[in-house]
Formats: structure tokens, C-alpha cells, sequence
């Protein structure tokens, strides 16, 4: 038995194209998957799990998911979720989130599963916002999974204003008892994941009102539905919200109470707490209750660079395998991979899904520091962690979209047909603009934390700014490109900084004449974001930089330079206007910039198939396998896509018969009656 993948590893029999692309690699694809994946064991535990799951056919989807109903996906999903489940003890360690992060991708897909946020929004806030005594009553019994639960916060009026959030809990001193209710229709939950038909508990999210006073957002453990009979309990309406643009293979969906009654203990009260008598007490932190939409962002820029990723392996591969047009040589079609415009499409979205994956890592170990200083009461790192990973998500999730949407246009025709998986990768990842916060919303999140440091600076108090915006007071000293990537982040952070004072400027001068805070905050948002996303931008490249510095393998380190030199000028010439405007950077450095811009995709063309295969996305995976049944076709690692895409096509219902009922009954009456 071969394994998934092995290095370089040439198969009789794959494409020869691919295996030409294969050959020229100047790296080791399962070097490349450590410094992706941050150790030589997961990278290696991720390839060992691939191999066994490749093996057990009950875990590949039974039917081509595009061709299903929306009660046959999610009948498909939950039957390979239980059935993961019941493999996932012998698979991976079940202690180990990353193993369990990609046993679902690989399994699960896209399409989403009544499972998935039971791992990712149900437990978690129990296990932060949830006491010794919560955990003991209901962790052991969601993980062993006797019980389904959802993450129950946005409502049909409100989802980013969550201070204004219309379910109510009130407590009831004479029965110790909180009380949900649904005022309006407005109030009614909506959206979250698994709510509609699979969760029997959910985490609430609803105002608490202790004696007629509004504490605002609490998160509540509440039971939904019978644990017998699975239906709702009295009190509860709930159900699913109909079809979406992605994610159809779960179970989005909406909840109302009728002063359903719930448990003081109910309350999740590890931070806070309400006393029997309804005395409140204080969470050390304002925003505690928000903790755990910090670790949802916290996770995106991973999560995200490689839903890129698997995009770009899909495109990359099949750019190399498709031949179209000719460049000097008239007696070949050239491999549309060798187009310049290909490689512009392509490359920097590699880049980008690097740059992501890198930055991710450093964002979840970053708020496993906050989470354990949080345990021991130090809440100080909070802001900080709010402020960036408000940045971070929004960048991200945008930048996919665009790179996803790239690679989807790159693969022509076929990246428009659901048989290339693309458009299934892009309707999840974009959904990530929306949910754990509206884009525009988090960088306003994060314009505040920038303007409240330029105020610093402006104050004269440098050494009171964080190391994240120590640059903000840095003084402007030309810089020389050709000098390197330092001189690129000093470029940087002259962008980010001008912007960002510019827009506090104009906020300032809007106060002082005259307009509110409010309404000054509203005349200059766009400004803000523009400062907000130029300073995670510089974040993103600094965290690369710093990732390559620390790589030893030389032959790594050589491509990744690569990769990141094309990442700093291609994100620099995005955003030159903002330094062409002052001055500091000369109409010459700009040159300079695209031409080593052409050169770095000169330079990463040979090794471009080999950077996405270290990814080392299974077949399975992209939904590229064709021996589990018949799915997407065009990332397959063999290259094979014509023949299987004829299969592709072969298979979809309508050529089942030849004659479809449409014609029967209305295309042939309407040629029958054009005759007489
Ligand atoms: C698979 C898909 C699954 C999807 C699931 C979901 O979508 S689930 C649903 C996901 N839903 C969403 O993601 C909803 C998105 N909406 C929200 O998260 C909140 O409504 C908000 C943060 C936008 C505003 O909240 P607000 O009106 O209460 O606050 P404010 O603006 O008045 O600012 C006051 C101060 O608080 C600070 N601060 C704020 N948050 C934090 C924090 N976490 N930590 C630390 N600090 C924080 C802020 O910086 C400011 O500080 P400053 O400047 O005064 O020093
Ligand atoms: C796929 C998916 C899964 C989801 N899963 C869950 C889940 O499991 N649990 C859950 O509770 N929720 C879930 N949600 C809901 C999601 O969290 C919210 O939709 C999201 O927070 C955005 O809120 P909204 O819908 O109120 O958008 P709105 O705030 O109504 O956004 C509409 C527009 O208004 C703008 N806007 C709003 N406020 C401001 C402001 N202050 N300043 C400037 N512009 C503003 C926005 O930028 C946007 O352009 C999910 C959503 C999706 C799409």
C-alpha cells in the first residue's frame, strides 16, 4: 500500500504534465508541511490520518453532494460524522485539536455538518464561561456527545450590536429561576449553526435583567429539546432558516422562547455570577462574556489561509495540466501555468495562504496565553488580542474570498462547474466575512484601539503604546527597498501610520467643529478601516518575515524567500498610492517594486505545483477522488481531469433518461403546436 503522499512522489500513470512540474520542485513537499503545519508531527499525523482514512470507505460521501437535496446532505453529513466519530478514537488522539481539525476537513468537507459547532461554539464558551461545578455537570457529557449543542447569540434584528440584543433572561427571586423570552419577532434567534433540527442544548446568548436592571449580554446553558424524543420542549419554538449560500449540509437555525424557564446555575458563572437574592457580581473584565468570539477570531487567519490553500491547489494543478495557446513554441500549447497573468492570478494568493497560515499560528497561541491568563484572573492582555484579532478576520476572510475567487477564474469554464469544488470553498470561506463579527464592524473595533494610541503618541507618550503600534511614533527616515524586507516593513509601517493619523486627524477637527463623537466617528469610518486594515496587513507581513527568518533548512528557507518577496512587493504595490501621495516613496522605488514583483513569479513558476502540493490536501479532501464515488474533479493529485469530468457529467440525474419530463410535457407540445 502507497501512502497518500509521499514526497515528489511520481506515480505510473499521473499525468505527465504534472509529474514534469513534480520533477523540477527545488524542496522536500513534507519539509514544506512542517513549516506549514508548525511540527514534523503534525505534519506527519496529518498525512498518517489521510492514509487511514483513505481506507475506510464509509467515511467517502456515498453520493456526489451537488447532486443532493438539501434533507439528503444533511442526511450525508450526519451520517459521515457519526460515522467519524465512531472511527475517531483509533484515528487520532483525541486530546489533540489540530488532528480533530483535520479529520473533519478531510471527512466533512465544505458543506458543513450538525456537529461542527458543537466542537467549535458550544463547548468552548462552556469550557471559558463555565464554572468547576457547569463543567462537572455538562462538559463530559457534551464531549462524549450525549448531548448536541449550537451557539445561540444573533437574532433576526440584531447580530452586530449585541448590547442590543432583545432575548431577555430575567431573574426571578422567587423561584431562583431565569426566564427567557422572545419579546418580538425581531428577537428570535437566527443563524446559528446545527439550531434549527440538531441541537438539544444550546448556549444562549440574552440580556439579563435582574429587578428591572439590564446587565446586558449573558450566556445561559439551556436545554431545547426533549432528550427522548427530540422534540422541542414546551416553551420553545425552533427551526431551520431555509437554504444558504454555503454550509447546506447543516442545520442553521431560528429559536424563540415564551418565558421558558431555566435554573439560576443555568447562568454560565465562572466570571459572574447572580446570587440567590439577585445580587449581580461583577465579571473582572466588561467584556468577558465576549471571550470566546476572541477565540473564534483567533483561529480564522489559519482556518481561512487554508481554505485558500485548497483553492489554489485545485487551480494550481489544473493550470498545469491544461494546455491553451501558444508562446514560442507553435508545435505545443503551452501549460496556461506559464501565462504571466496566470502566474499574477495565482502566486500571490499562494503567498497569501503562507502569509495566513503562519500569522494563524502565531494568533492561536497567542490567545492561549490570554485564555491562561484569564484562568488566573489577569484579563490585560484582552484588548490587545480584541483589537488585533478584530483586524486579522476581516483581512483574511476578504483576501480569501478575492484568492478563492482568482483561482476559480483561473481554471476558465471548469472553475465555474461545481465539479471543480471551487465555488463550495467559496461560498464557506466568505460566509467568514459575515459571521464572529461584520467585517466593517471589526476594523471599527480596531480603528478604536488605533486612534486611542495615536492620541497616546500625539500626547506625547510613546512608551505607553503597545509593541503591536510601538511604530505609530516612530519617526519617518526614507528607507531603501533594495536593502530587504526590513526596509519594506519600515515602508509599511509609514503607510500605516500616516493613514492612521490622518484619520484621527480628521476625527479630531470634526469634533472640534462642532459634530458629535458619534456622528464624527460615522464621517470618517472609511479612513478608519483604511487604517485599520493597512496596520494588519503590516502585522501579516511581520509575522512572515519572522517565520522565515526562523526556518533552517535551506532549501525551504530559499523558496519561501521566494514566496515572501513576492508577498511584500505585491502587497506594497497594492497600497503605493498611499506613499506615492506624500512623497516617501519615489516614482523609481515603484518601478522597482513591480519589477522585482515579475521576477519573484519568474522565480516561484517552477516550484508552483510543489508549494501547493505541500499543503497535502488528499484527494478526498478536494473532492477530487474519483475511486470513492463520483465528485469533483479538477484538483486531482493524478491530473486526470478531462476523463473525469466526462464521468463528472455522466453521473449528474438528468442523464438518467434520456427524455426528462420538461420536454415531455412542455418543450415538445410547444414545437408540436408551432408546427400546425
Ligand atoms: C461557522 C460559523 C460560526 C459562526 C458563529 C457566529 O457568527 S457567532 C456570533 C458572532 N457575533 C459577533 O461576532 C458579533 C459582533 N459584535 C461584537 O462583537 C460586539 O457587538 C462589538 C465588539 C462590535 C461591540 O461591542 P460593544 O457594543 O459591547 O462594545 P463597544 O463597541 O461599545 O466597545 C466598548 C469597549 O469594549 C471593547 N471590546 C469590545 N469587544 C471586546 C472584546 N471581545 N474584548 C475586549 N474588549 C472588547 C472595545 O474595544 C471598546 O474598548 P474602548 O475603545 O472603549 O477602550
Ligand atoms: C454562515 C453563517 C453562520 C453563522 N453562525 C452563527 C452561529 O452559529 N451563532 C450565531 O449566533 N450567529 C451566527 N451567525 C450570525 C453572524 O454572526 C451575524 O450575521 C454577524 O455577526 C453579522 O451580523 P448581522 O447579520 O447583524 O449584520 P448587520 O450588522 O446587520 O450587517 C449589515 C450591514 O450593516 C453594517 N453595519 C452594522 N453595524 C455597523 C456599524 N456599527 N458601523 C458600520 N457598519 C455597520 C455592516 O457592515 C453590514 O454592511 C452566522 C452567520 C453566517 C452567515
Amino acid at each position: 500500500m502507497t501512502m497518500v503522499f509521499l514526497n515528489k512522489e511520481i506515480r505510473d500513470g499521473d499525468n505527465p504534465d504534472l509529474t514534469e512540474e513534480r520533477k523540477t520542485a527545488t524542496f522536500d513537499t513534507n519539509k514544506m508541511a512542517e513549516v506549514i503545519y508548525g511540527s514534523e508531527k503534525l505534519a506527519r499525523r496529518r498525512r498518517e490520518i489521510s492514509q487511514a482514512v483513505s481506507l475506510i470507505p464509509e467515511l467517502a460521501d456515498s453520493k456526489p453532494l451537488p447532486f443532493l437535496s438539501r434533507n439528503e446532505k444533511i442526511l450525508e453529513s450526519t451520517r459521515k460524522v457519526t460515522a467519524l466519530n465512531e472511527h475517531l478514537p483509533r484515528l487520532i488522539n483525541m486530546n489533540d485539536e489540530d488532528e480533530a481539525w483535520h479529520i473533519h476537513s478531510e471527512v466533512i468537507g465544505f458543506e458543513g455538518n450538525p456537529l461542527a459547532l458543537h466542537h467549535s461554539l458550544f463547548i468552548p464558551p462552556l469550557v471559558i464561561q463555565g464554572s468547576d461545578e457547569q463543567h462537572e455537570k455538562w462538559l463530559g457529557r457534551a464531549k462524549r456527545r450525549e448531548i448536541i449543542g449550537c451557539y445561540a447569540q444573533t437574532e433576526l434584528g440584531h447580530g452586530s450590536n449585541i448590547r442590543k440584543l432583545e432575548t431577555t433572561a430575567t431573574y426571578s427571586l422567587s423561584t431562583q429561576e431565569f426566564i427567557l423570552h422572545t419579546p418580538t419577532i425581531n428577537a428570535l434567534k437566527w443563524w446559528p449553526g446545527a439550531l434549527g433540527k440538531s441541537s438539544n442544548h444550546a448556549v444562549v446568548v440574552a440580556s439579563l435583567i435582574i429587578k428591572e436592571q439590564n446587565y446586558g449580554p449573558h450566556l445561559f446553558m439551556v436545554q431545547i429539546r426533549d432528550e427522548q424524543s427530540h422534540e422541542p420542549l414546551p416553551g420553545i419554538a425552533v427551526g431551520d432558516i431555509g437554504p444558504k449560500m454555503a454550509f447546506n449540509g447543516a442545520d442553521n437555525g431560528f429559536l424563540g422562547f415564551n418565558n421558558f424557564r431555566i435554573p439560576r446555575g443555568n447562568l454560565l458563572n465562572r466570571h459572574c455570577n447572580v446570587e440567590v437574592d439577585g445580587t449581580y457580581v461583577r465579571p473582572p473584565h466588561d467584556k468577558m462574556n465576549y471571550a470566546g468570539m476572541i477565540r473564534v477570531r483567533s483561529r480564522m487567519a489559519a482556518e481561512q489561509g487554508t481554505f485558500m490553500a485548497q483553492a489554489l491547489t485545485i487551480a494550481v494543478r489544473y493550470s498545469a495540466v491544461r494546455r491553451q495557446g501558444f508562446l514560442e513554441n507553435k508545435s505545443q500549447e503551452v501549460k496556461v501555468l506559464d501565462y504571466q497573468t496566470q502566474q499574477h492570478r495565482l502566486f500571490p494568493a499562494i503567498a497569501r495562504s503562507y502569509a495566513f497560515i503562519f500569522c494563524g499560528f502565531e494568533t492561536i497561541q497567542k490567545y492561549e496565553t490570554l485564555q491562561n491568563e484569564m484562568n488566573s484572573g489577569n484579563v490585560s492582555l484582552m484588548a490587545d488580542l480584541h483589537a488585533l484579532t478584530s483586524g486579522i478576520k476581516s483581512v483574511v476572510t476578504y483576501q480569501t474570498g478575492e484568492g478563492i475567487e482568482q483561482a476559480r477564474m483561473a481554471c476558465g469554464g471548469h472553475g465555474y462547474s461545481m465539479a471543480s469544488y471551487i465555488s463550495e470553498i467559496y461560498g464557506c470561506a466568505i460566509g467568514g466575512c459575515t459571521y464572529e463579527g461584520e467585517n466593517m464592524v471589526m476594523l471599527l473595533q480596531l480603528a478604536r484601539y488605533l486612534v486611542k494610541s495615536v492620541e497616546l503618541a500625539m500626547r506625547g507618550k510613546p512608551g505607553d503604546l503597545g509593541p503591536m503600534v510601538a511604530y505609530l511614533a516612530y519617526p519617518d527616515i526614507k528607507v531603501d527597498l533594495v536593502t530587504g524586507p526590513e526596509a519594506y516593513v519600515k515602508m509599511f509601517q509609514h503607510i500605516s501610520k500616516r493613514q492612521s493619523i490622518k484619520a484621527t486627524e480628521k476625527f479630531h477637527r470634526k469634533m472640534e467643529s462642532g459634530v458629535s463623537r458619534d456622528e464624527a466617528w460615522n464621517q470618517c469610518a472609511v479612513e478608519l478601516t483604511r487604517a485599520s486594515r493597512l496596520h494588519t496587513r503590516l502585522y501579516i507581513i511581520e509575522t512572515f518575515i519572522r517565520r522565515v527568518d526562523s526556518i533552517e533548512d535551506l532549501s525551504i528557507k530559499m523558496v519561501l524567500t521566494d514566496l515572501m518577496n513576492l508577498h511584500l512587493n505585491y502587497e506594497l504595490l497594492d497600497v503605493a498610492s498611499y506613499a506615492l501621495e506624500d512623497g516617501f516613496m519615489s516614482s523609481t522605488q515603484m518601478g522597482f517594486i513591480k519589477n522585482q514583483l515579475y521576477s519573484s513569479l519568474e522565480k516561484i513558476r517552477p516550484n508552483a505545483v510543489s508549494l501547493v502540493d505541500s499543503f497535502q490536501f488528499s484527494d478526498l479532501q478536494l473532492r477530487s477522488n474519483l475511486l470513492n464515488f463520483l465528485f469533483q474533479v479538477l484538483g486531482r493529485r493524478d491530473g486526470h481531469v478531462y476523463q473525469n469530468l466526462f464521468e463528472w457529467a455522466k453521473s449528474s440525474p438528468l442523464n438518467q433518461t434520456e427524455v426528462l419530463p420538461s420536454v415531455t410535457q412542455y418543450l415538445k407540445p410547444m414545437m408540436e403546436k408551432a408546427k400546425l
